[in-house]
Order: structure tokens, then sequence, then C-alpha cells
């Protein structure tokens, strides 16, 4: 079939994400002006529709292209069987939302992810969850209840190693942040081979246990995949060097929580800080809430001001690429889970606001 066939049976694009009217007026001209160019073969109106979380299930059926992030139960099944879906624009780094059995399996379906469009605002919830834990915020927080307001020892982090397992976005801005900290950076990654100025040594994932055993603080910003689900677990935990503290701002089912809670109890892990749970909300029974040595956020790590903004960007150049025939930017490998770093797309550099505007 050719792009010309394949743009003709376009004829609706259903989005899920929290866009304001300005942000579909955004897409909406994006796919006029492909119209309106003799380069593009795009004749036709494509229609727009504002599905929000409220109507994703009963709509992503009549989608020929899904742009979003369902938060509520989809059937995959139904959207299968209605053979209309070509392409998912994951509003989303993470695509355990929509990378089920049945869509990696339909060669007719492209996905594309929003690989570290949120890599400045995660990097920052990092440093808040990793300083705060070292400088024992959420200990000396806890003392308005008992009350003890003493002092505590806290901990430094100049000296330290700290390992980022997975080097995307997420942890090469982690990366560089860090950078300047007077501390070594190791990490591991899919793809070891284009190893950045920012960290000290880039390893295959085959070393990540060794990067456990090696490592002061370990940082979780890998995907979560049928092959990373609890690949962190009690063997991880138990060579990590006591006194070592985690954070993970990748996904709660990597890692198996029960062990971590554990290796916590245990006196063993001085500290965790966590954006994503297993379960989220984290359950009021979870042993988390009430260790004074871990910190947990309620998955903001993405948050940011500029969010929609930057989210609509990547859309509306990716659907361009799209109708130009051009290749996407962070294309996913379905059979991998992610992107390879070739096709990654990075915002540009954050310009400072100014209130008086
Ligand atoms: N806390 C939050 O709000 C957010 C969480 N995330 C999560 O963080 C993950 C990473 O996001 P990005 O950096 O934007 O994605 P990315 O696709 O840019 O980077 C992921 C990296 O992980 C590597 N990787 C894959 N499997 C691995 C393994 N087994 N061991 C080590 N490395 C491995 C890949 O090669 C890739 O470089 C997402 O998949 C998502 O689940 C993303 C954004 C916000
Ligand atoms: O981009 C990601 O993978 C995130 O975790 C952000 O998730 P959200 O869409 O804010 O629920």
């Amino acid at each position: 079939m050719t792009n010309q066939q394949t743009f003709e049976m376009i004829r609706r694009i259903v989005l899920c994400y929290p866009v304001e009217p300005h942000h579909v007026a955004q897409i909406k001209q994006t796919l006029a002006d492909c119209k309106n160019d003799a380069t593009i073969p795009l004749d036709h109106e494509i229609e727009v529709v504002d599905a929000g979380q409220e109507r994703v299930d009963e709509l992503l059926p009549t989608a020929d292209i899904f742009i979003g992030h369902a938060k509520v139960p989809v059937d995959w099944d139904r959207v299968l069987a209605a053979k209309r879906l070509q392409w998912i624009q994951s509003s989303a780094a993470g695509l355990d939302h929509c990378l089920v059995a049945g869509v990696i399996a339909e060669p007719g379906i492209i996905v594309s992810s929003a690989s570290g469009l949120f890599a400045p605002q995660v990097a920052e919830q990092t440093f808040a969850l990793l300083f705060g834990l070292l400088r024992r915020i959420g200990l000396f927080e806890r003392a308005r209840q008992i009350p003890e307001f003493i002092r505590r020892p806290t901990d430094d982090i100049r000296g330290k190693t700290v390992g980022i397992v997975g080097l995307g976005g997420n942890g090469r801005e982690i990366a560089k942040m860090l950078r300047p900290w007077e501390v070594k950076i190791l990490a591991t990654d899919y793809y070891p081979e284009n190893q950045p100025d920012e960290v000290d040594a880039l390893w295959p994932t085959s070393r990540t246990d060794e990067l456990f055993a090696t490592s002061d603080i370990v940082i979780l910003t890998l995907p979560l995949n049928a092959s990373t689900r609890h690949c962190v677990s009690e063997k991880q935990f138990a060579a990590m060097k006591p006194g070592s503290y985690f954070v993970n701002v990748a996904r709660g089912a990597v890692v198996d929580e029960s062990a971590l809670v554990a290796s916590l109890a245990s006196g063993h892990l001085a500290g965790a800080g966590v954006d994503v749970t297993e379960t989220e909300p984290l359950p009021p029974t979870s042993p988390l809430w009430t260790d004074p040595n871990v910190l947990i956020t309620p998955h903001v790590g993405a948050q940011s001001i500029r969010r929609v903004d930057d989210t609509t960007d990547l859309v509306c150049i990716n659907l361009r690429r799209y109708f130009s025939g051009l290749p996407l930017y962070n294309r996913v490998d379905k059979t991998l889970g992610f992107p390879h770093p070739s096709v990654s797309y990075r915002v540009a550099g954050a310009q400072p606001t100014n209130d008086s505007q």
C-alpha cells in the first residue's frame, strides 16, 4: 500500500491527554498545513476528538491515530477487532499502558513514545528525593508529630558512587545534573555504545547486578516491560552496600516491592525515594508509609507547567513527519518496548519565564 492509500484511511484522531482548546487548535492547524502542502500526500480533513479519560475506552475503537495515555482500563480486544488503529503516539514515556500483546503482534500498528520529553522535570524530582534522603528530610518532618526535633546524622553526596539503571532521556539528564557534585557515575543501558561525557562508565545490562553492588546510590530509569518486571528484587538489594540508597522514578513494578520493604526494615538500605509504586496510589497498609527513611511522591515526576505544551509540540512534529513519510521521533521497537537512541527526541532547552509578561 502506498503512503497515499494509507493516509486515505486516516479519518479520525482520538486524543487522551490533558489538552486545552489551544492545544487541539495547534494539532488541527498542523493537519491543515499538511493538507495545504503540495509535497505532502494528504488531501482530506481529519477529525480530531478529545476523548479525555472519560470517553477513551468508548472512542478508541474509532481511532485511526491515538494520541495520549489511557489511565482507565481499555478494551484492547475491541480496538484490535475494529482494525482501524494505525499509530499510537503515547503522551507518556512509559508504554506499559498501551504495549499489550495484541498491539505488539499487529504489524499494522506503529507506536511512538514521549521518551525523554520529561527528562528535565524527572531529573528535578530525582534530586528532590535523593537530597531529601541524604539530609533526612523525611525524619525531620516526622518530628512534628512526635515531637522530637533533635539533631540526627545526615549524609553527603560528595564522594559517592551513583548507579543509574537505564541511560535514556531521563537517565542522561540525571547524570548531567549530578556531574558537578563530585560523584562517580556508573550506568547500564541496553545500548552501551555511546557513552556520554556525564558518566564515568556505561555498561551493558548484563552488568546491572555489578552496578547494584558497586554503587552507594542506585537510581532506576529503565522502562517496564515483560523482561524488566520485578527485575530488581531480593538479590539486587542484598548485593547493595550496607547503608546505601535507592531511588525509583521509573515504574513501581520494575521492583519487587516486598523485597524493598524487607531491605529497608532490616536496616541494610539507609533509605529509599519512590515516585512510583507497584500499586498506585500506594495502599494505606503499605509499610513504606511508616518508614521514616522512605520518601514517597505520587508519580509526579513528569509534572511540569510545560508538559502539555511540550507534548503537543512533539505530537505536531511527528504528525507532520508521519504524513511526509519521514521516520517518527521516538518510534518504538515494539519487541523491545522502547525507542532506539538514534530516533530520540529531546525537548528544546527550557527558557526562563518572565512573570511580568
Ligand atoms: N516518574 C515519572 O513520572 C516518569 C517515569 N518515566 C518512566 O521512566 C522510563 C524511562 O523514561 P525515558 O528515559 O524517558 O525513556 P527512554 O526510552 O529515553 O530511556 C529508557 C532507557 O532504558 C534503557 N533500557 C531498557 N531496558 C533496560 C534494562 N533492562 N536495563 C538498563 N537499561 C535499559 C534503554 O536502552 C533506554 O536508553 C519510562 O519507560 C517510564 O516508565 C518516564 C517519565 C516520567
Ligand atoms: O511519561 C511517563 O512514563 C510517566 O510516567 C508520566 O506519567 P503520567 O502520564 O504523568 O501518568
